[in-house]
């Protein structure tokens, strides 16, 4: 059987309402569940095929999205919460029975600083917005995947109608060249 590459990718997408506005997310312990509220939708929702972001088991791809940091609030049972890796650009907070990842935050410096990182599969609302691209591609060989499986992963993500990346995608590489650029004292006008 082909590998899955993501329960949200695998049977075509299903797209998001533009009027939701946020609900909540759950990690997977039985009970004494770590709760986020989220006062927003997500944004730049995407597959990621690399290795840190968290998967649901089976699956090659993480589904990950942006919400204002302003727009996260940890509701429930926060002391489950501990940081995956100090050292990562990305501070993902996980639940440290289950593993889910709750949210990731960046406090460097960094274009997407103010942005939180988050998976919307944790919630049981409808209306998330659904995957926009396939970022990471590539980097799934890293984690065992075959070389030889990458033109039948990329083939399925063009069936659903998703483009593939093995970085990010067009706009958001372009942001973090802006931000690049405007750090080396380049200024653009008209932005
Ligand atoms: N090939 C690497 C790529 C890791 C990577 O750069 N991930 C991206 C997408 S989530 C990133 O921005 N990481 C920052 C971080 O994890 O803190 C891997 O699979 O581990
Ligand atoms: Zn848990
Ligand atoms: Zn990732």
């Amino acid at each position: 059987m082909a590998p899955s590459l993501h329960p949200l990718i695998d049977n075509g997408i299903t797209p998001g309402s533009s009027s939701f506005s946020g609900g909540k997310l759950h990690c997977r312990c039985a009970s004494d569940q770590v709760e986020i509220t989220l006062n927003s939708n997500v944004a730049h929702n995407h597959a990621c095929g690399c290795s840190k972001c968290w998967k649901p088991s089976g699956s090659l791809f993480s589904i990950v999205g942006v919400v204002p940091r302003d727009a996260v609030s940890v509701t429930a049972n926060a002391s489950k919460l501990s940081l995956v890796d100090k050292e990562a650009t990305i501070q993902r907070n996980a639940c440290k029975d289950c593993g889910v990842h709750l949210f990731g935050r960046i406090e460097k410096d960094h274009p997407f600083k103010g942005l939180d990182f988050v998976h919307v599969e944790l919630s049981d609302e409808k209306g998330w917005q659904e995957p926009q691209f396939a970022g990471f591609v590539s980097s799934i060989i890293e984690q065992g995947s075959h070389p030889k499986e990458m033109d039948e992963v990329r083939a399925k993500f063009k069936a659903v109608g998703l483009q593939t990346y093995d970085v990010l995608s067009p706009v958001l590489m372009d942001l973090i060249s802006t931000f690049t650029a405007q750090k080396s004292g380049i200024r653009f006008a008209n932005l």
